[in-house]
């Protein structure tokens, strides 16, 4: 068992048909979060500018017996799912998908389930082969790796935290976290001391010398972290780390991941079907639909502004002015606008903006930037327009960027 290659750990929906439905059903209604502030939109230097850790153009992976020929055949290449499974036996799990990952982001893939998003991650590493399109990690072309290329890259470069966390039941905490660096070849002593630096930094301390089985479910997860961790990879892909724990431990374990990406800044590839989930860690998220990406785009672009009726459906029950942020929803300064009301960064929140908007008894606040300078105005009308979503969001250059408008 590795979770460094993962060849042997396989998601619940990897080749059983029967996931895939073809019609995909209405999204479930969110949990109302508390605070869904994108973790690192503050400090973290604009997303659009930092170079690309993967790349995607163009990439398919289609199961089946004529996979090759669907994605070069344009008639087979627009049939709808059930039409391509009815004429070809085929699935594209994945079709056309174009983006970058870009350093330092933790970039969230979400979908319902059979939307492809296992298939997709996996295909990074080509843990699954994709059937066509192109793909780099640092500008080297992953699909022209070589086997021992290719061990190397899943080995040093990307670490995959899954579901189960596949730990060995017979060995300590230590020697699981230790455990990928075994398999890299590091010597006993030296591996075990990483190892114990590791299991501080995700709060296993005094747990050392336990077997999994002595472990609750949340501190065998952060086991898997610490493992994935160990290994000092470039990029941490995590499948769906957190759905088989309940609520409050599923919390603890983001907030785990946002204190680490606080800490680390590495980059992050997170699978969720889990709307909450993505708008809380997500600096961007790829919304996913029968093999397409159907919006990319940080939380509040998406809840902002979503792409089509789908995507609007999907985020319907978010509750808007605590992903909304006044930046997007302040209107422009006029005469006499400039001296009263509460001063508010452009990153707090709508809701933020609502409560200091109360407590001053103002009719407004003003959003200023760091050094005091006017940027605009939130007044009681757009904070309501956001509450009630009628407020129309700008457009900005990021919100167009979809996987189709990449190549
Ligand atoms: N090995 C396979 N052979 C045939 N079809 C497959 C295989 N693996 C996945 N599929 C199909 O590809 C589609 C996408 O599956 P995938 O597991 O990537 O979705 P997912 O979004 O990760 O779903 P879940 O959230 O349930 O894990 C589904 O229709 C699935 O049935």
């Amino acid at each position: 068992m590795s979770e460094g290659n993962g060849n042997s750990e396989s998601s619940a929906s990897d080749g059983v048909p029967g996931t895939d439905t073809g019609a995909s059903p209405r999204p479930e209604p969110v949990e109302v979060p508390e605070a869904l502030v994108t973790p690192a939109a503050a400090e973290a230097p604009e997303v659009s500018e930092r170079p690309p850790v993967f790349a995607l153009r163009g990439l398919w992976k289609v199961f089946g017996p004529q996979a090759d020929a669907v994605p070069h055949d344009p008639a087979l290449a627009a049939l709808d799912p059930a039409e391509l499974r009815a004429r070809t036996g085929c699935t594209a799990a994945v079709r056309d998908v174009s983006f970058d990952v870009r350093k330092g982001e933790v970039f969230v893939v979400m979908g319902l389930s059979g939307s492809g998003k296992s298939t997709l991650v996996r295909c990074l590493t080509r843990l699954i082969e994709p059937t066509s399109g192109a793909l780099t990690m640092d500008g080297e072309d992953v699909l022209a790796m070589d086997r021992t290329r290719l061990r190397e890259l899943r080995r040093h470069r990307a670490a995959m935290v899954f579901q189960h966390f596949g730990l060995l039941p017979h060995r300590s905490v230590l020697d699981n976290v230790a455990y990928g660096l075994e398999i890299q070849g590091m010597a006993r002593a030296e591996r075990r001391a990483k190892a114990a630096e590791v299991v501080g930094k995700v709060g296993l301390e005094g747990l050392e010398d336990r077997r999994p089985g002595q472990l609750s479910g949340g501190q065998q997860q952060r086991v898997g972290l610490a493992r994935a961790l160990a290994v000092d990879p470039q990029v941490l892909l995590f499948d769906e780390p957190f759905s088989a724990l309940d609520p409050l431990i599923r919390r603890d374990m983001q907030e785990e991941v946002i204190r680490l990406h606080r800490e680390e800044r590495r980059t992050m590839v997170f699978i969720t079907h889990d709307l909450t989930e993505a708008l809380r860690l997500g600096d961007r998220i790829a919304l996913m639909r029968d093999g397409r990406v159907v919006q990319l785009g940080t939380p509040e672009e998406i809840v902002g502004r979503p792409a089509d009726a789908y995507v609007r459906d999907f985020v319907r029950d978010v509750p808007r002015e605590q992903v909304i942020t006044v930046g997007a929803a302040m209107r422009a300064a006029g005469p006499g606008d400039g001296d009263a009301g509460p001063e508010l960064a452009p990153t707090a929140t709508v809701s933020e903006a609502i409560e200091a908007v109360a407590r001053s008894g103002e009719a407004a606040a003003r959003v200023v930037d760091g050094r005091g300078g006017l940027l605009g105005v939130v007044d009681r009308e757009r904070l309501l327009g956001v509450v009630a979503g009628t407020a129309r969001m700008p457009e900005t250059a990021r919100m167009s960027e979809t996987g189709t408008a990449l190549r």
